[in-house]
């Protein structure tokens, strides 16, 4: 794993900042409200593999957290990218649905938590995108929808899966069938949000500290619970019983499980090292 993976350079549509293991990953397309060109869908491809390459022990764990963002103060991502869709043929628009499905499912395997800061909006596939991040925290200026009903089209990045599953399928089938924007103060109520903070800055502060917070704890465990969590989801209980065993099976192989209850036991604080 080299550092050039996250070199700003390194990709034409995102900008990323790696400070104090936290990886800020800004779409950067302000004049298209950062939509999700294919450009910008093979960057972050591109991106999110290299994160997942630098999740090892060897690597030494450089990203204990990602932060998803929008280039330009109005939008997160203000949706797939409407000029490219005009004139794509439905074998080239499911390619492009199914190489951002890719995206959202690499994101959800990442063992490091992702938060989007949403300041703005983020609507369609926009909105996918912040759904297959572990936690949306938004400024008050934000906005949420997925108005795709407007161009006569349909989710196609993961909404019509994971809209349901954050705010149950009353309000998504509300929001997708309407096609209507809500406002910071209803995606709280209706749990789309996890927090709102009053501007960019206070949003900013609050996904490091969360991070930061997580990253105190055993890498691995961090992992296979957010690997139990998104392979349960969704599934029979009795499957998801199997999939959370396996999960507990599997951190009593790691040497961080042995330092956690011997810390405990010998009450002093875990030194945690990702193996
Ligand atoms: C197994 C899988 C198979 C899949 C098979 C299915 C195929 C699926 C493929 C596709 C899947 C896509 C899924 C997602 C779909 C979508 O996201 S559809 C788009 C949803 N988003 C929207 O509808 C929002 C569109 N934008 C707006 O409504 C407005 O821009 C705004 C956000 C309300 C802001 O308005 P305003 O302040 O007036 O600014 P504007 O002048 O409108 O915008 C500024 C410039 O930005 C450009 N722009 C805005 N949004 C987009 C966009 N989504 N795409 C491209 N460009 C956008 C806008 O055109 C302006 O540009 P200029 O005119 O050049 O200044």
């Amino acid at each position: 794993m080299t550092a050039t993976n996250f070199d700003p350079g390194t990709y034409e549509t995102l900008e990323l900042d790696l400070t104090d293991g936290v990886l800020t990953l800004t779409v950067n397309r302000p004049k298209a409200l950062n939509a999700l060109s294919r450009e910008v869908v093979s960057d972050l491809w591109k991106a999110f593999t290299a994160i997942q390459d630098s999740c090892t022990h060897d690597a030494g764990w450089p990203v204990r957290g990602v932060i998803v963002t929008g280039a330009g103060g109005k939008a997160f991502v203000a949706g797939a990218d409407i000029r490219q869709m005009s004139s794509m043929d439905p074998d080239t628009a499911s390619e492009y649905g199914r190489s951002m499905h890719g995206v959202t499912l690499l994101i959800e395997k990442l063992p490091v938590p992702v938060i989007a800061a949403v300041d703005g909006f983020a609507l369609g596939g926009g909105c996918e995108l912040a759904l297959a991040c572990d936690f949306i925290y938004a400024s008050e200026a934000a906005r949420f929808g997925q108005p795709e009903v407007n161009l006569g089209l349909v989710p196609g990045f993961g909404g019509s899966v994971r809209l349901p599953q954050r705010v149950g399928l009353g309000p998504a089938r509300e929001l997708i069938y309407t096609g209507r924007q809500i406002d910071a103060a209803e995606a709280l109520r209706l749990g789309l949000a996890n927090r709102v903070l009053a501007d960019r800055d206070e949003l900013f502060a609050a996904a490091r500290a969360t991070i930061g917070e997580i990253a105190a704890k055993a890498p691995l465990a961090v992992g296979l619970a957010k690997q139990s969590i998104a392979g349960a989801t969704g599934r029979s209980t009795a499957k998801g019983l199997e999939i959370e065993a396996d999960a507990f099976r599997e951190a009593f192989t790691t040497q961080d499980m042995r330092e956690g209850t011997t810390a405990f036991l010998e009450k002093r604080s875990a030194v945690f090292t990702g193996k």
